[in-house]
């Protein structure tokens, strides 16, 4: 008879908080002592089996992980990101300001400059005692080489931006040809995204002033991503023929997405900086049997 025992023996200890409605069961583990092996992601984050969230964010000095060591003399604390699903990603632009609002509720940090380690590199936080949460993100690529993204019966060329992971920005006349995003849209040639890609859905509400829907690789639809609004605000800059770096002068566009607004600025430099609400919506323990490995 196989014995099967939960992965932690005692309660596990998290915290749920969002960003615009991108919601994130976050797990402290200074010490990089807890193993969080896919399923186990995958089970938190079920939204009726487990507490529920679009991702987790593990919680981790970077001296002790060792995809940030070498970013622990810049940034004390490492973000280490996960998809709905389990999958790892690059990079989550509304979880850094939930981490941040995190490690200042924790007493890690106190309000005012602050850096967090990502994969995608180290992210400055400007953090108010309250309110909205600024990020330097850090600068777009925009690779040449695009997809053509199908959904129903509706097909869209699309601008490829990358923000430490991978965006296909389309243009749409309705959010609503875009249908209910259960499963993720088709695109093509599938060899541009080797590891898949978000899928951001944009329609114009007014001078710099778009609205989104998203497809989150790892997660389905979401009511916000940090690095997706990012991406719609290069790529609908370039399509109006705004460039900083050419103009000398900071471009901002206003982001709505389902679960509220975000302000996307990109610097003559071309560092683009996100501002936005982080929350912590509240405090418990895992129960360990939700933890028990799959037979
Ligand atoms: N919601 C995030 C992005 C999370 C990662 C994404 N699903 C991926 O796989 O690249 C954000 O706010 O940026």
């Amino acid at each position: 008879m196989v014995r099967v025992t939960a992965l932690y023996p005692a309660p596990l200890p998290f915290l749920k908080g969002h960003g615009t409605e991108n919601d994130f069961v976050i797990v402290p583990d200074p010490a990089n002592e807890i193993e969080l092996p896919a399923w186990a992601v995958a089970r938190i984050c079920d939204r009726r089996a487990g507490v529920g969230g679009d991702g987790l964010l593990h919680v981790v000095k970077s001296a002790a992980h060792p995809e940030a060591r070498a970013m622990a003399g810049e940034a004390e604390w490492f973000m280490d990101y996960r998809n709905a699903d389990g999958s790892i990603a690059e990079m989550c632009g509304n979880g850094v300001r939930v981490f941040a609002r995190y490690l200042q509720r924790a007493g890690h940090a106190a309000a005012g400059e602050l850096a967090v380690a990502t994969r995608g590199g180290v992210k400055r936080v400007h953090l108010a005692k309250d309110g909205d949460v600024t990020i330097s993100m850090g600068r777009a690529r925009l690779p040449e080489e695009g997809v053509t993204v199908a959904v129903g019966g509706h097909r869209w060329p699309t601008r490829n931006v990358n923000m430490g992971n991978p965006h296909a920005v389309a243009f749409v006349d309705d959010l609503d040809h875009a249908g209910d995003l259960r499963s993720a849209p088709a695109y093509t040639p599938s060899s541009v995204y080797p590891d898949g890609v978000n899928v951001e859905f944009v329609a114009d509400r007014g001078e710099r002033h778009v609205a989104m829907r998203v497809h989150e690789r790892g997660s389905g639809e979401t009511r916000s991503c940090g690095t997706g609004a990012c991406a719609v605000a290069v790529a609908a800059a370039r399509r109006d023929g705004l460039d900083p770096a050419v103009t000398g002068a900071p471009v901002t566009y206003t982001v709505d997405l389902p679960g509220g607004r975000l302000l996307i600025t990109e610097l003559p430099d071309g560092e683009i900086e996100m501002t936005g609400p982080a929350v912590i919506i509240a405090e418990g323990s895992l129960d360990p049997a939700l933890l028990t490995p799959p037979q």
